[in-house]
């Protein structure tokens, strides 16, 4: 088998370039002012990773980490790219008006906060890009770019980080795109070495390929209208963020993505776009808006809404980009905010996952040249859409719609010697993990055609992927991996992970938003095409007609019929679309009648008299219920004014409406939500509940079975007692017999005479002989035990009472008997069944 190598198929995995495991510093001349608020840290105290490493605050967002040095993006015409000592090689983004002393950005709204600008003044197409923005080189080659991989699966490609350290991993590149363990690092020897196939093996520093390979595509997906997503998943320092992100000599997927949106703008002449980017990131289950003002962020927490699959987020800042420049403010200002600590493991570990996201909107340009489209009313002629203003469909041109995500997840950790660190580290496991389940029933679902439910609820990730991961999106994933022999579990972990998703079927399509007016064209179009076949069919009726059978003749009339009707329902469309701008603004006005066309034949002014009869006779039984109906409700006083009653139906049609609302609104902001989180919260604990049952069933059963030993003793002991009480009174008769034959027992209390044995008496005798007995025993060396001189255990021959006793507790007996209080010690021994032991303590207790 061929091995790894980074460049060819050689032994090992060989770094082509110096690995060098830390990005550089940020700069504070990065930094702009509301930056330096941000964080309590100097970067210039962060040489060490001692003094680097403080708490995360996610209430008062004081970045103690630092900001990350965004990627060098392509550089823009009119930026110096002169090089300082702080800030090597990183176009300088020139001041921005936000951060002045009016500037906008105080109110919390950037000039291109999507909020107050108006859409079509700010749209891009191939003549507004700017030229330096994107090259024509670049703009060609983006034309090879437009197969979106395997688009029923999520395409999976795995990226080894360089490593210097012996590597644990071998590749079969360029061939089968395979990785699995070196034998030597095997530990189960019995079965044969797992074999992991992917789309894409990507090796060495080169984030170009990379981006080529795995995201190219899906950036051209997301300009043609499709929702695409593209995250890195892997353990951490395993190199996700320098996969997204890049550094300045290798800028990563975000900044060459968004370079290729303007270089597809630049070779669609045809489409104007939209473009609003938007930042954020999940720390700690807690969503943060990269964009927007610290102060109002740690306020305003960025919610998760929607029912489903139809998820969107609020309130989230969005930025209008109309060139790399602003891009490069946006990707900037966003960097700045993310949190980053020092770990074991990694110098500037990401603590969050984070979103990138463009919103594309997209349509054809109008037939006047590129400022057609710009011409429309201002932002108070349109109506208002939910979440700021969008682009509008014009003049017959539809509007596209996609999400292009660009997703860097947090890594999944190891227990770490920092606290703040190991609290993180819970909720990005967590929410990994979920993830991890997510991806499984997914996976599951899709193979096995099931439709088992997926926990998206359980983590603000999964819920905020879920209309992506249900299907309706793109997916590349770059798993990323440590190739060291130290990360065997981890890379393992990844690379299952990344196999089970290769398994999600997805089901991605264009969203467009019609345009009414051209629609409305569109009817009328076929209208009229109805109309010139209807009136064909009808002139050649009469002719026809004596050819064909009765059957064909049944046929032909069918076929106008439906013809017929079809005009029928787009007419109505139409009328409906007429009706509802009449009335605009004033809905208690009746909907007018319907308007008769006096071009129809007579044939169709027949069919339009018999359904207008069919309608009345409807219309007819509808007044009779409604009658009905009013009949049944109560009456007002019958001398109440006219005035007095139309005010009540007002008022009652007013509280219908409200209520309406009122049930809407609960529908779709508690309703549906509570259903989801009531099933979700049912099925976690059916299970516990049925163990808990299970649990209660068998200490029931428990339960009863110790009252039924507890009834079984205490007969026992009823019986014995009244054994006792025989034998002693028989004792007692047997002394006064003898004394009666003149012994020489003294008379005794009754009490007495019950419980000593009398000197000389039967018992002094039976004593004597028990004496002898234990004697006779010793001198053979039969004697068990002797733990009384009333009570002797024979092994040879057991008394007669010791059998009598045998059942009962002896010691209790003998104390009774002798009053001395000798510890319980045969129960000790003899308690085999839990009665015993529960009733240890209260063995003397009267029965
Ligand atoms: N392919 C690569 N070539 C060169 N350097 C790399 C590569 N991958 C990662 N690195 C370097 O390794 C270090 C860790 O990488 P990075 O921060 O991207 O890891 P990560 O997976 O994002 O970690 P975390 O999950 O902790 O944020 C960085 O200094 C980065 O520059």
């Amino acid at each position: 088998m061929a091995s790894t190598s980074t460049t060819a198929n050689t032994g090992k995995l060989l770094k082509p370039t110096p690995f060098t495991p830390k990005r550089p510093l940020s700069s504070m001349s990065s930094r702009t002012a509301s930056d330096t608020s941000r964080s309590s840290t100097p970067v210039n105290s962060l040489t060490s990773a001692k003094k680097y490493k403080s708490t995360l605050s996610a209430e008062a967002r004081s970045r103690t980490t630092t900001k990350i040095k965004p990627p060098a993006l392509p550089s823009v015409p009119g930026t110096p790219t002169k090089k300082t000592s702080s800030d090597v090689g990183r176009p300088r983004t020139p001041k921005s008006p936000r951060h002045g002393p009016d500037s906008p950005f105080e109110d919390n709204r950037s000039e291109m906060d999507v909020s107050r600008v108006d859409p079509e003044e700010v749209l891009v197409d191939a003549e507004t890009v700017e030229p330096g923005d994107v090259s024509m080189e670049e703009v060609e080659s983006m034309l090879g770019a437009t197969s979106y991989g395997k688009e029923d699966k999520v395409l999976v490609s795995i990226r080894i980080r360089p490593s210097e350290a012996p590597t644990a991993w071998q590749t079969s590149l360029p061939h089968t795109k395979s990785i699995k363990l070196v034998p030597q690092h095997h530990k189960n020897s019995g079965v044969p070495i797992p074999e992991f196939h992917f789309d894409e093996i990507l090796t060495g520093s080169e984030n170009k390929p990379v981006y080529n390979a795995v995201a190219r595509s899906h950036v051209c997906a997301a300009m043609d209208g499709y929702n695409a997503v593209v995250f890195a998943y892997g353990q951490t320092a395993s190199g996700k963020t320098f996969t997204l992100s890049g550094d300045e000599d290798q800028p990563g997927i975000i900044p060459r993505a968004m370079k290729d949106v303007f270089a597809y703008i630049r070779r669609t002449p045809t489409r104007e776009y939209l473009l609003r980017c938007s930042y954020l990131e999940i720390y700690n289950e807690t969503i943060h808006d990269l964009l927007a003002p610290p102060s109002s962020t740690a306020a305003q927490p960025v919610q998760i809404q929607g029912t489903g699959a139809n998820v969107w987020l609020s309130p989230l800042r969005e930025e209008v980009v109309t060139s790399l420049k602003s891009v490069h403010e946006v990707l900037e200002r966003g960097w700045g905010n993310r949190r980053t600590a020092t770990t074991d493991w990694n110098e500037r570990s990401s603590r969050s996952h984070s979103v990138f996201r463009v919103v594309i909107e997209s349509r054809e340009r109008g037939d006047s040249g590129s400022t057609s489209g710009r011409q429309t009313p201002g932002l108070g002629a349109r109506p208002p859409t939910p979440g700021g203003p969008r682009l509008q469909s014009i003049g017959g041109r539809s509007v596209q719609t996609s999400v292009l995500s660009l997703i860097d997840l947090a890594g999944s950790e190891k227990a770490t010697s920092d606290k703040e660190r190991t609290r993180e580290g819970k909720y990005i496991n967590t929410s990994l993990l979920t993830l991890g389940t997510v991806i499984s029933t997914l996976a599951e679902n899709s193979s096995r055609n099931k439709t088992d439910h997926v926990p998206f609820r359980n983590s603000k990730l999964t819920r905020m992927l879920q209309p992506s991961l249900s299907g309706d999106a793109r997916i590349s994933v770059i798993a990323t991996i440590n190739p060291d022999v130290s990360a065997i579990a981890e890379t393992t972990s990844t690379l299952l992970f990344a196999q089970r998703i290769k398994k999600v079927q997805l089901n991605a399509k264009k969203k467009e938003v019609v345009d009414t007016d051209a629609l409305l064209e569109r009817y009328r179009q076929e209208i009229d095409e109805l109309k010139k076949r209807l009136a064909e069919k009808e002139a050649e009726a009469p002719v026809k007609s004596r050819r064909l059978s009765a059957r064909e003749q049944l046929d032909e009339s069918k076929a106008m019929k439906d013809l017929n009707s079809r005009i029928r329902q787009l007419t109505s469309l139409i009328l409906t679309s007429q009706t509802i701008d009449d009335t605009k603004g004033d809905e208690s006005r009746p909907s007018s009648p319907a308007k008769i066309d006096f071009d129809m034949s007579p044939y169709q002014l027949q069919q339009e008299l018999l359904s207008a009869r069919r309608e009345m006779d409807t219309q007819a039984t509808q007044i009779l219920s409604l009658e009905a109906a009013l009949l049944s409700r109560p009456e007002l006083p019958p001398d109440a004014p006219e005035s007095e009653k139309d005010k009540l139906i007002a008022e009652q049609a007013k509280t219908i409406r409200e209520l309406e609302i009122v049930v809407r609104g609960y529908e779709e902001n508690l309703g549906a939500p509570l259903r989801a989180v009531r099933e979700d919260v049912e099925k976690e604990w059916i299970v516990k509940v049925e163990h808990e049952a299970r649990l209660r069933a068998e200490k029931e059963a428990w339960a009863t079975e110790l009252v039924r030993e507890l009834e079984k003793e205490k007969k026992m002991r009823v019986q014995l007692e009244e054994e006792r009480r025989a034998l002693a009174a028989f004792v007692s008769k047997f002394d006064s017999l003898t004394a009666g034959l003149g012994g020489t027992a003294t008379v005794a209390a009754p009490s007495a005479r019950l419980l000593m044995p009398t000197p000389g008496g039967a018992a002094a005798a039976f004593a004597d002989r028990q004496r002898q007995r234990v004697a006779a025993a010793s001198r053979l060396g039969v004697v068990e035990e002797v733990e009384s001189p009333m009570v002797v255990r024979l092994k040879a021959e057991p008394s007669l009472l010791e059998e009598k006793w045998d059942g009962m507790d002896e010691e209790s007996f003998e104390i009774e008997r002798v009053g001395v209080a000798t510890p319980a010690k045969g129960l000790s021994k003899r308690s085999d069944s839990p009665v015993r032991e529960v009733l240890g303590g209260k063995e003397n207790l009267p029965v």
